[in-house]
Parts: C-alpha cells; sequence; structure tokens
C-alpha cells in the first residue's frame, strides 16, 4: 500500500505546557477520505433538533450555536452541559474511522460527538471534558473536517479573575483531516474553546471519540 492509499498517517508533533499534553498530526486522515467524509457528514446525518439542541445557562434556555449529534455502541449515553445525549447507532462511515482509530491509538473508543459549525457565527464555548465517565486514559481523539478554525486552549490559572499566571494559551489551528489528541491531564488543567471567526464562510465539522466507562 503506498501512503496515498493508507487511511491515517500518523506523524505526531507533541505539544506540551504545564498539566498539557496534546499530540496533533495536521494530515492524517488521507486527503481522499476526509473529501468523502465531509460530504457524508454534511449528507447524510441528522442533527439535534428540540430539547437535545439547547442548553441551560444560568437557569435560562439558548439554542447551542452550532449543531450536534452523537453515535456510540449500544445502549450508551452521555451527560454533558446539563444534557442527556443517547447514542444512536453508528452509521457506517463513522464505524469505519471509529476502527481505525482505535487500531491507531490501541483504545477502545465507543462514543462520538459530532458538532457542525455552519459558518464563523457558529462556536464553542470555554470548557473543559472532564466528566467523569470518561476513561481518562482512553484521552479524547479529535477530528476536524472542512474550514479551518482555531482551537484555543487556556490554563484553568489564567482564568482567574486577577491571575498573575504566566501560562500562556495555546492556539492551534486545526485543519481538514487533521487529528488532535487531549491526552491525561490536560482536561484538569487547561479550558478549550472554538471561538467565533466572523470571517469564515464555510462548514467546519468536528467528531471528538471518547471512551464512556458503562
Ligand atoms: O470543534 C472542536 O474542535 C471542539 C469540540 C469540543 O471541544 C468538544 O466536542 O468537546
Ligand atoms: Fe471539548
Amino acid at each position: 500500500m503506498t501512503e496515498e492509499e493508507k487511511y491515517v498517517t500518523t506523524n505526531w508533533k507533541e505539544i506540551k505546557s504545564t498539566g498539557l499534553n496534546l499530540l496533533y498530526s495536521g494530515k492524517f486522515l488521507n486527503k481522499k477520505i476526509a473529501d468523502e467524509l465531509l460530504f457524508r457528514l454534511d449528507s447524510e446525518i441528522e442533527y439535534f433538533t428540540g430539547d437535545l439542541s439547547r442548553v441551560k445557562v444560568f437557569g435560562k434556555w439558548h439554542n447551542i450555536p452550532r449543531q450536534q449529534a452523537a453515535f456510540g455502541d449500544e445502549g450508551l449515553t452521555y451527560k454533558f452541559s446539563g444534557l442527556s445525549v443517547p447514542a444512536l447507532p453508528w452509521p457506517e462511515c463513522l464505524l469505519k474511522l471509529r476502527n481505525e482509530i482505535s487500531k491507531c491509538m490501541g483504545t477502545d473508543y465507543n462514543f462520538v460527538l459530532v458538532n457542525r459549525y455552519r459558518n464563523g457565527n457558529d462556536y464553542m464555548g470555554e470548557h473543559r471534558d472532564d466528566e467523569k465517565e470518561l476513561d481518562e486514559e482512553a484521552g479524547i481523539v479529535s477530528i476536524s473536517l472542512g474550514a479551518t478554525r482555531d482551537f484555543v486552549l487556556r490554563h484553568s490559572e489564567t482564568r482567574k479573575k486577577g491571575s498573575t499566571s504566566k501560562i500562556s494559551n495555546v492556539t492551534i489551528p486545526l485543519e481538514h483531516g487533521s487529528c488532535l489528541v487531549m491526552k491525561k491531564p490536560t482536561n484538569h488543567h487547561w479550558y478549550h474553546s472554538l471561538p467565533r471567526r466572523k470571517g469564515c464562510l464555510h462548514v467546519r465539522i468536528n467528531l471528538t471519540f471518547r471512551k464512556v466507562k458503562r
């Protein structure tokens, strides 16, 4: 098999700071596979509507500023920001990707959260993925498709009022077909967000593969 025909190519770059442990591979997915995945996820996936597309912040309900869907092994639900998300059965294209990623990482991921950002007005606010039901050892594997958007990480100390922390923020432009692995203990100490980018007119789809404890 030539390099071009391989499903994934790992060319990991380590990104480290105090309590931050990331791996990034910019051209992780084969280009043809990345293009096809983007097309399929854009046309075949039904995103949540109704209660599953809203979140409660300080007692008020808001539409989430992006579209979401979740898939996973049978019987799994995943709770985050006041939502309990039932995992729907894996679509064929995501099952294949899940299997390739699990093989590559040597870990069995059983759940994926899909976030679709229609354009630069859609975003994700600052948060940590530190839910108890996540298997920390597995980390979180984040695959990006479509428009390049900045992923911004901030240490919890620097968020505090009057902070004198010297720890710099880390910004990674996540490109089409890339893979970012958030390893332990990143999600204890660092918050991350996907800020608005007014100039961005194109769709981006992000997949976060997780291992939910049964
Ligand atoms: O879209 C992204 O890159 C961020 C996704 C994310 O943080 C999450 O799904 O928890
Ligand atoms: Fe996250």
